[in-house]
């Protein structure tokens, strides 16, 4: 056999070859791939409409044991599968099963993922019906360690990578996917994911999370969404010396190569999936992340999910903290430990909603330096140095070295934690904010759960029950002094879902601040008298679809009011239209 082969040498075609000759590992190698040596060429054969083996090998159409007998006879399936049939509902069981008796969040984290590729309708049944179990193993914290392990655990490519070496062909990248049909692109070059900072290439793990979430949370079509990752290198060394890193082994290319492959990206987005497919910016460092969105916002239909995304929930939460709190935005003062992308765009977006009428502190530099609204700035030289996203936000004031001693001098009502930097709330901290407020609102909004700036616990605890806590990621329910306190979950998850489907079935051109505020309006008012008493200002996930739709209601509503909606004529009930457009994945029959 060997020698047939290599007689054939370099001039046969293997296609002119009698396939029953082909033993390698075939019947008949009617396509010569197990004939082929290693240096011909040959050409990968498949076929388009699914049926048989490659009906079950396709997760978009699969059903594995819920195909019914008819299924089975028509489309070549009998004894591909054992002779029983399950319902869904009967898989999905089985398979909670399973995974509840994972110990790691990383394995029901894996299992979840090769769900996913298997059967797809099933894994969103999954995560629907179950998602306040899920969202943790699919989202933060769960994606993070994923993320740093990324390389290691996939054996099958999610999402699109587009990298340096396709810079000047990125159109051609974006045609390999095989759908044509995309609204929804979440896109990331990994730079800054959650607070576990450079991940580069592995960074992937976030928009496969953030669009299963869009499907999930807010029923856009699995079909419809996309996730990118844009290359570029990494600056972390870890990675760089990683024998199994999946990435470019470069460092990070910056200024001109950086923001010409992105502006090819841009524009080939555009040419390949029109005007209104929306494109999220997710985990981009602050550096580019602030420049991009300002840059794109008036071609492109863009959104920020951490500057905007986390700003419209933050401030959901705190309108309907007011509800237990009292009083008005303005009659609060803020203090923000973090002065990036999460934390200037809150402040941002609360002073638009309340037209500026109130003081903001926003600390950064490690705490190092601190600076208060006055109406004499006197910083020039220090503020010409910041970041331009962070001038706005910085005045005079004498400087204070650490956070508590910014707390017990500025006397904050709310203290909210997007640093990236975990347990920087301390006992102190929160003692101090509990020493001069009746309900101190402690927002620790930092992913994962490691760098939360504090947990549930501590917030209740050293707060002796005084707290109104809310966490970028969740925490369990802790109970003090026979009391239970139910922390919420204060995660842009909440708003880009619904926020994304406005937008979609509104036909919106561009994202407009306006839209932002709407969702969150939509999302404060979900929250019902009952969630209050027990001191929750967010609605529970398990209610996500509906908020979802009045979110999306809301956005589509503001999209129409400002003229950037292009479905005409508007739906009569904005509500009830969100809620015909969201995907089911319930199986359907095949005929
Ligand atoms: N809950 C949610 O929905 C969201 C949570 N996040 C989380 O928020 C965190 C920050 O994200 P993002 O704003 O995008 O990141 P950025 O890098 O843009 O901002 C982080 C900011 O924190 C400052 N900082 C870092 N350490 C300290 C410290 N010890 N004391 C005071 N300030 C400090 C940095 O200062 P400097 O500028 O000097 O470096 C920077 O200004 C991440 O953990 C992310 O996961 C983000 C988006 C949504
Ligand atoms: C939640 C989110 O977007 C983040 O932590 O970056
Ligand atoms: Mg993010």
């Amino acid at each position: 056999m060997e020698s047939t082969m290599k007689e054939l040498g370099d001039s046969a075609s293997v296609l002119d070859l009698d396939p029953k000759t082909a033993v390698g590992g075939g019947v008949e190698d009617v396509y010569g791939e197990d004939f082929a040596t290693e240096d011909q060429l040959i050409t990968p054969w498949t076929v388009s409409v699914a049926s048989g083996y490659s009906l079950l090998r396709d997760p978009r159409h699969n059903k594995g044991l819920a195909f019914t007998e008819k299924e089975r006879d028509a489309h070549y399936l009998s004894g591909l599968l054992p002779p029983v049939v399950l319902s869904q509902q009967l898989q999905e069981k089985k398979l909670m099963n399973s995974i509840r008796q994972y110990q790691l969040p990383i394995q029901k984290y894996m299992a979840m993922m090769e769900l996913e590729e298997r059967n797809e309708r099933l894994f969103y049944k999954l995560l629907i019906d179950n998602v306040e179990e899920l969202l943790p193993v699919v989202y933060t914290p769960t994606v993070g360690e994923a993320c740093q392990k990324y390389g290691s655990i996939f054996r099958r490519p999610q999402g699109l990578y587009i990298s340096l070496k396709e810079k000047g062909r990125v159109l051609d990248v974006l045609k390999n996917w095989p759908e044509r049909s995309i609204q929804v692109i979440v896109v990331t070059d990994g730079e800054r994911i959650l607070g576990l900072g450079d991940l580069g290439c592995q960074g992937m793990g976030i928009p496969v999370g953030k669009l299963s979430l869009y499907t999930a949370l807010g029923g856009i079509r699995p079909s419809a969404c996309l996730p990118i990752t844009i290359d570029v290198g990494t600056n972390n060394e870890k990675l760089l010396n990683d024998e199994f890193y999946i990435g470019l082994k470069q460092r990070r290319a910056t200024g001109q190569e950086y923001s010409e492959l992105l502006h090819e990206f841009m524009s080939a987005v555009k040419q390949c999936y029109g005007e209104k497919v929306l494109i999220q910016f997710e985990d981009f460092a602050n550096h580019n992340a602030f420049e991009l969105l300002a840059k794109y916002r008036t071609s492109h239909l863009v959104f920020n999910d951490d500057i905007q995304g986390t700003a419209s929930v933050v401030l959901a939460g705190v309108v309907s903290a007011l509800k237990i709190l009292g009083g008005s935005l303005a009659d609060h003062k803020f203090l923000f430990l973090g002065a990036g992308e999460a934390g200037t765009g809150i402040a941002e977006l609360i002073a638009l909603e309340m037209s500026k009428r109130v003081c903001f502190y926003c600390s950064w530099l490690y705490g190092l330096l601190f600076v208060v609204w006055g109406s004499n700035i006197a910083l020039v030289s220090r503020l010409e140095s910041l970041q331009h996203f962070k001038q706005p936000w910085a005045h005079e004031h004498e400087s204070v070295k650490t956070l508590l001693e910014a707390v017990n001098t500025l006397k904050p009502t709310v203290l909210i934690g997007a640093s990236g930097m975990g347990k920087t709330f301390t006992k102190e901290v929160i003692e101090a904010m509990s020493s001069f407020n009746e309900k101190p609102l402690i927002m620790a909004l930092s992913n994962p759960t490691s760098q939360a700036e504090c947990t549930a616990e501590e917030a209740y605890t050293w707060s002796k029950g005084k707290a109104i806590f809310a966490s970028g990621s969740p925490f369990d329910p802790v109970e003090y002094e026979g009391k239970v306190f139910v922390p919420g979950q204060g995660n842009n998850a909440y708003i880009f879902p619904g926020f994304g489907l406005g937008v979609v079935m509104s036909g919106a051109i561009r994202v407009h601040d306006d839209m932002l505020l709407a969702a969150s309006e939509a999302l404060a008012e979900q929250v019902t008298d009952a969630e209050y008493e027990k001191g929750l200002i967010y609605p529970p996930f398990s209610k996500i679809r509906k908020i979802s739709a009045e979110i999306a209601a809301k956005v589509a509503a503001k999209a129409y009011e400002l003229g950037l909606a292009s479905r005409i004529p508007r739906p009569a009930s904005l509500v009830k239209y969100a809620e015909s457009c969201m995907y089911s994945p319930v199986y359907r029959n095949y005929r």
